[in-house]
């Protein structure tokens, strides 16, 4: 609620779960198109395309080590006593194009990473040898093979090196290279455009007037946005205008794939984000069965149908409603299946007081791994404030405690869900 009165008590209304929810945002969204992207620009989008090497890697038989290509019959009876010595009838760097053969009873001085030349089967590392230039005493047998890498011998032709739906990180950019590719298919990273509401809302960095607070939604639903992998964008806040919220939400849609709002969506005269898209008739507003989280509402605006989830304004609920209702969303539109975030069992190392019964709550809690633990191998503790606006609270957790919907209550040594957030 903003300002002033409530509108009506909807006291006893059936409220929607958790997994329907879910489910009704993910109806909204589909993933782009495809687009080819140069390799660095693909770096976190979603593989859409099946990889093959055209080439065995490595292409040819090459050195592991910087030593000399021999046969490994000349060397079989080497040792610090008895040195076999050889001459050196070749210099082949890495990137030679010329190819030695070596003779019986010769050898060629090689670098790792250079091409073995015929007749050779084995390298002989620098340190097993006086590293002469001329001639060579190989003080140590090697076997056939030795610091040799064997063409294919990571990747053969014709096989796949990276199936579609991969997030592509740094390793996934370097087989791609690796197979002499410079671009990709991928599901370009949604742009995710967050906008505030409030009349309350001051910028940080500026005084702060008389009933006034600074805006941290924007950013941390951005931040939350980026760190799942997105283009996030922060359009900033407006006020409780409803023309000025109208027009916002239209201005964004050009560079959104998805618009998230926050606040001005439950029961207040002021709650203009429900007033205005309510009246689209393309965004329905309801009760979820959680906690915190509530009052939600998704749907689509514009000719461009663009998806839009509006998460109320306590800054817990629109933290935690991000993980549960925004981060599937996103998941969706990044070209990745349907995946719930991680969790695990715990052992409450601290009672939860109350839980509103008919609603999930998800607590906000620290996980720590318990290696004594047996088959439950965690503990959660709840923190202590839990109000949704305990904003503070909630940078001293790593997890979310599920308490399910019939639970008014748990004792200390519970055996409880804990769902981990990300990166924390
Ligand atoms: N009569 C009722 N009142 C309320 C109900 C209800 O069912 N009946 N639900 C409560 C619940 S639960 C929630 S959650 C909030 C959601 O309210 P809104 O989404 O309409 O959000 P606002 O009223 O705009 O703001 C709520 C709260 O959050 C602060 N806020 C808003 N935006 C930001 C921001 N960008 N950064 C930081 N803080 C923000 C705002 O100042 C308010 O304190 O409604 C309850 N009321
Ligand atoms: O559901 Mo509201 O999100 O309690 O704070």
């Amino acid at each position: 609620m903003r300002r002033g009165r409530v509108d009506g008590e909807l006291a006893g209304e059936p409220m929607k779960s958790v997994e329907q929810h879910v489910s009704d945002i993910l109806a909204t969204v589909s993933s782009p198109r495809p687009i080819e992207l140069d390799l660095l620009r693909a770096h976190g989008s979603v593989l859409a395309e099946q990889v093959v090497a055209e080439v065995s890697l490595p292409p040819f038989d090459n050195s592991a080590m910087d030593g000399y290509a021999v046969r490994s019959a000349d060397v079989a009876g080497a040792s610090t006593g008895e040195p076999v010595l050889l001459p050196v009838v070749a210099d082949i760097p890495a990137g030679d194009t010329f190819t030695s053969v070596i003779p019986a009873g010769m050898c060629a001085r090689i670098m790792t990473g250079a091409p073995m030349p015929v007749g050779a089967d084995s390298v002989v590392p620098v340190e097993w040898t006086d590293g002469g230039a001329a001639t060579v005493a190989v003080r140590r047998p090697a076997a056939e093979g030795n610091a040799v890498r064997r063409e294919g011998g990571d990747v053969r032709k014709g096989t796949e090196v990276l199936s579609a739906g991969v997030r592509i990180g740094p390793a996934e950019i370097a087989v791609l290279a690796s197979v002499g590719r410079r671009s990709a298919l991928v599901h370009p990273r949604p742009r995710v455009v967050v906008l505030g509401t409030g009349a309350e809302l001051v910028e940080p960095g500026r005084r702060l007037g008389p009933g006034q607070i600074w805006d941290s939604n924007s950013f941390m639903l951005t931040a939350a946005a980026i760190e799942a992998g997105c283009e996030g964008y922060r359009h900033g806040f407006v006020g409780d205008d409803p023309a000025t919220v109208l027009g916002a939400i239209e201005d964004v849609l050009v560079q959104a794939d998805i618009v998230i709002t926050s606040g001005g969506v439950s029961m207040g005269a002021y709650d203009v984000v429900k007033e205005v898209l309510l009246r689209m008739g393309t965004v329905r507003f309801d009760k979820v069965a959680v906690q915190p989280g509530m009052p939600q509402g998704h749907g689509t605006v514009g000719d461009s149908r663009t998806p839009i989830i509006t998460l109320p304004g306590n800054p817990v609920s629109s933290y935690v409603s991000f993980h549960l209702f925004v981060l599937p969303a996103l998941r969706k539109l990044s070209g990745l299946p349907e995946e719930p975030l991680p969790s695990v069992r715990a052992r409450l190392l601290t009672p939860v007081a109350s839980s509103p019964r008919g609603k999930r709550s998800y607590l906000r809690a620290v996980l720590d791994y318990d290696a004594s633990g047996g088959d439950v191998a965690y503990t959660a503790s709840v923190v202590t404030r839990q109000g949704s606006h305990q904003l503070s609270a909630l940078a001293e957790t790593n997890a979310l405690v599920v308490v399910p919907e019939q639970e008014t209550h748990l004792p200390e040594g519970s055996v409880v869900e804990v769902v981990k957030l990300p990166y924390r």
